[in-house]
């Protein structure tokens, strides 16, 4: 949505009090969220390992009869070799059954995490609008780095626009970092931001040798298929919504890579599409959100599903939440894994060039991947 040749951040439209959404925001009757978001509040994490579905019964108004309470929470227990075994098998679960699950003991320290939170914060909240918008990412094209607040890139006029606004950095490889187009406020801003990059690469090929193992392959076997990371931070922020039954904060999608490493403060918002329920991911602050992705869906030949989801807003609060993308080069060639294609388990998935798949997402949307 642009206002004389200037694009309008949610967060300015928020701040102007309205009490009915514009009907660019609005979206039709089959994406609206069922009932009204609820803010949760932080819990601590527990330090077992464990699956936490449940299928008890509730007052909620979901038409699913499954209600189940959160997506699965698996304690890695710092890498643990002695544990690796069980672990593995948590995560293979984990994956064939949801596509998205916590982790805990990731290795990745606390401080960094609140610290990504916190300046993240700090940008959207405490720099000036004039200022956040020298940094406005290129809204002619698609994912480019900076600040911006749509996702689809797209002449129709009928798309329906995201309550959210959203910073994008490129982050790797080393050769795609600049962090001179980061926010230089707060101060820590940039150094914070590499350091997060940094511990997030090495949990995502933690991640993926755990998921190539749980399918029996060799623990690269899925990293050597994506190749070097090309890593992506996208800071999201969704202002307070006075419709927030009506609206979508992101609309339901999965993501393009091969894994992503989301982390949330404690207002809540994410959900997760499980045996057609959409399934709220309670925050939990020390935490970190897992997604399979679709690249990571064809590798496997479909034995991993990537996740749908999507974000929903509330009335109360705004909402932060860091994604952290890793995605194959735009030149890879991603096909099944040979190990997992057999007389019994024939290819679902054509080989696509990995710039291909991107760029018919940002011009048809999340359609699906190319099946046989
Ligand atoms: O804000 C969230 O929790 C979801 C973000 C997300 O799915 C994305 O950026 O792709
Ligand atoms: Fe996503």
């Amino acid at each position: 949505m642009e206002v004389a040749g200037k694009p309008l951040r949610v967060q300015t439209l928020a701040q102007t009090g309205l009490t009915q959404v514009p009907s660019q925001y609005i979206q039709p009757p089959e994406n609206r969220p069922r009932k009204p978001a609820v803010t949760s509040t932080s819990t601590s994490t527990s330090t077992t390992t464990t699956s936490s579905s449940s299928s008890s019964s509730s007052s909620s108004s979901s038409i699913s009869s499954k209600n189940y309470n959160n997506i699965p929470l698996i304690d890695l227990l710092e890498f643990d070799p002695h544990h690796s075994g069980e672990v593995r098998d948590e995560i293979g679960r984990a994956c064939r059954e949801w596509g998205a699950f916590h982790v805990t003991n990731h290795g990745v320290p606390n401080r960094v995490l609140q610290e990504m939170r916190s300046v993240g914060l700090t940008f959207f909240n405490d720099c000036p609008i004039a200022n956040k918008l020298t940094y406005s990412c290129d809204p002619n094209s698609a994912a480019t780095e900076g600040y911006g607040s749509r996702m689809l890139v797209s002449t129709a006029d009928d798309s329906v626009l995201d309550w959210r606004d959203y910073f994008d950095h490129h982050t790797l490889p080393l050769s795609r970092r600049n962090p001179s187009r980061w926010p230089h406020f707060p101060p820590t801003y940039r150094e914070v931001v590499a350091e997060y990059s940094d511990h997030m690469k090495a949990l995502a090929q933690k991640l993926l040798a755990f998921i190539s193992k749980s399918l029996g392959l060799r623990p690269s076997c899925i990293e050597d298929a994506v190749g070097e990371f090309y890593q992506n931070i996208t800071v999201s922020y969704y202002p307070p919504c006075p419709q927030p039954e009506l609206t979508l904060g992101l609309q339901p999608h999965s993501d393009m890579g091969a894994i992503t490493l989301l982390i949330q403060d404690d207002v809540g918002g994410l959900e997760v599409l499980k045996d057609g329920e959409w399934v709220t991911v309670k925050p939990l602050s020390d935490a970190i959100v897992v997604i399979l992705a679709d690249q990571t869906e064809i590798i496997t030949n479909g034995e991993y599903r990537s996740a749908q989801h999507r974000a929903i807003t509330n009335s109360s609060q705004a909402r932060l939440s860091v994604a952290t993308f890793h995605d194959p080069a735009k030149t890879m060639k991603i096909s099944p894994a040979f190990e997992l294609v057999k007389e019994s388990s024939p290819p679902r998935y054509r080989q696509v060039v990995y710039g291909d798949y991107v760029s018919s997402w940002y011009t048809k949307g999340p359609e699906g991947k190319q099946e046989y």
